[in-house]
């Protein structure tokens, strides 16, 4: 069956990655409130923010096969979201300069009363910045509303020295793991 789906996002990101691999949707950005603490372990977390996009969505549209998704970066056992402003980037990035953090990804679909979620980590590490290198790429404004404040598919491809993994889960949906929880729904991209 060709996929078609609604994306439960407002990131540009999710829909570039959904076009790359040539799936139809449509976007409708849920009113979820993402819980934000590590009282669960990341990959629960971010499934569960991920499912909750999803099930949000369906109250409006209940016919549709639903797609939420949830990115967090976690370093040192502390979660790194977007940040609240310029300020708290160049924090953020002062933090993670020269180091490995992980990102993880949650995806969830629903359709009707079925629902799958997975989820995956990606290891990335920064480069080591000197403070005026952080400074001018937060002027920039790229990070501002990206998790762990910077965007791996922008110039902050600059800052990374390594990842360890999934690519397009650092960017916010693990293509190869929507493709096998599409499968679960007789859904085949290719
Ligand atoms: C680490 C990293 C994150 N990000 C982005 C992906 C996500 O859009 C964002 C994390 O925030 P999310 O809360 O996962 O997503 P969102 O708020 O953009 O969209 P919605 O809640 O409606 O689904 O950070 C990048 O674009 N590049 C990166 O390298």
């Amino acid at each position: 069956m060709a996929v078609r789906l609604l994306l439960a996002s407002a990131s540009p990101r999710r829909r570039e990655l959904l076009a790359q691999i040539g799936i139809a949707f449509d976007v409708k950005p849920s009113a979820f409130e993402e819980r934000m603490d590590l009282a669960l372990p990341p990959e629960q977390l971010v499934v569960q923010n991920a499912l909750g996009k999803a099930l949000d969505v369906q109250k409006r549209a209940p016919a549709e096969l639903i797609l939420g998704a949830d990115t967090v970066v976690v370093f040192n056992r502390r979660i790194y979201g977007k940040p609240a402003g310029a300020a708290d980037a160049g924090r953020m990035l002062g933090e993670l300069q020269g180091q490995w953090h992980t990102v993880y990804t949650g995806i969830a679909l629903v359709e009707g009363r079925r629902w799958r979620v997975a989820e995956r980590a990606t290891r990335v590490k920064l480069r080591a910045m000197a403070p005026e290198q952080i400074a001018a790429y937060v002027a920039g404004g790229e990070p501002l509303d990206k998790a762990g404040s910077y965007a791996i598919q922008g110039l902050g491809a600059a800052l990374v020295e390594q990842i360890d993994g999934c690519y397009s889960n650092v960017v916010g949906l693990s293509l190869p793991l929507l493709v096998n929880l599409l499968a679960e729904f007789d859904r085949r991209v290719i």
